[in-house]
């Protein structure tokens, strides 16, 4: 049962931090961060290098434990909801030369599923080629994973994540190294999932792309700077701050255009 003392906010939301803190050597790299992802959403994370975006992945996905503060799925503590999640890592931490074909690698998204032996081999194979079918790779699905292009090696993991049926998906940097094509296939398959109520959350680095790609944002530079609606997040004084100063006013005007700043947090 969730605990009743969370505020409703935080059972509802697909993904929720309080006060999450990451340090390093004693060092805080996130540092005491509260941030609600709304249901339904295609959320972005967006900061400097080394604002502590990975680190907050990392965190909130159990792979550091170097942390304080509360992490929540749906109100509950993540590793009692790991079946919901879906993660798409970025592809540079992935070791693309482990011999497994694409199907497979597909496949496996099903093995977190706990009745993962109620499915047939058969079963397996077609929600897999479901999954590929919906980022145009089936016909690749025998080959090996290590012979793909990158953009193709994004669209497996994503096909990975997709056979999960995952109501919250997380993406580390889902566009590095893709070209436009992957980059519009890629945003048109979360688009849909979000159209069918499910969350995406994306470590994010294309500025210029905000706006069109996401409806919220968490404004990140170890601390939160700002989250909330794209429309009221995304402007020129947080961004400012984010960035620590360094857009300039080009930058910014192309970023924000003539978007009203409406305010934030
Ligand atoms: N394992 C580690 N040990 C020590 N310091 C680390 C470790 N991992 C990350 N850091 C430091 O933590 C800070 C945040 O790193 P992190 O990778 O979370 O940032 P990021 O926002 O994801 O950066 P980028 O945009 O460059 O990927 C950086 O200063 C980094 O050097």
């Amino acid at each position: 049962m969730p605990d009743p003392r969370l505020a409703r906010e935080v059972i509802a939301s697909p993904f929720a931090i309080q006060g999450l803190t990451v340090s390093y050597d004693h060092r805080p790299v996130v540092h005491s961060v509260d941030f609600v992802v709304p249901p339904g959403s295609m959320t972005a994370i967006v900061g400097p290098n080394g604002a502590g975006k990975s680190s907050l992945l990392k965190a909130a996905l159990g792979i550091t434990r170097r942390l304080t503060g509360e992490v929540r799925v749906f109100g509950r503590p993540i590793e009692q909801m790991s079946r919901h999640v879906a993660f798409v890592p970025q592809r540079n931490s992935v070791d693309w030369d482990f011999p497994a074909r694409v199907i497979d690698v597909v496949a496996m998204g099903l093995f977190r599923d706990l009745r993962w032996w109620q499915f047939s081999g058969r079963d397996h194979r077609r929600r897999a080629m479901e999954s590929l079918g919906r980022v145009g790779m089936e016909a690749f699905a025998d080959r090996q994973i290590g012979q793909l292009s990158g953009g193709q090696q994004q669209r497996v993991f994503l096909a990975r994540a997709l056979v999960q049926e995952a109501d919250l998906t997380i993406l580390d940097e889902p566009f590095a190294g893709v070209d436009a094509a992957t980059e519009t296939a890629i945003v048109e398959v979360l688009k849909s999932l979000r159209d069918e109520g499910r969350t995406l959350l994306c470590v994010h680095h294309d500025l210029s792309t905000v706006r069109d790609y996401f409806d919220h944002v968490l404004l990140l530079n170890v601390r939160r700077i700002a989250a909330g609606p794209v429309a009221e997040v995304f402007v020129e004084r947080h961004l400012q701050a984010t960035y620590g100063g360094r857009l300039s006013p080009v930058q910014l005007a192309r970023l924000v255009g003539s978007a009203a700043e409406v305010g934030g947090r």
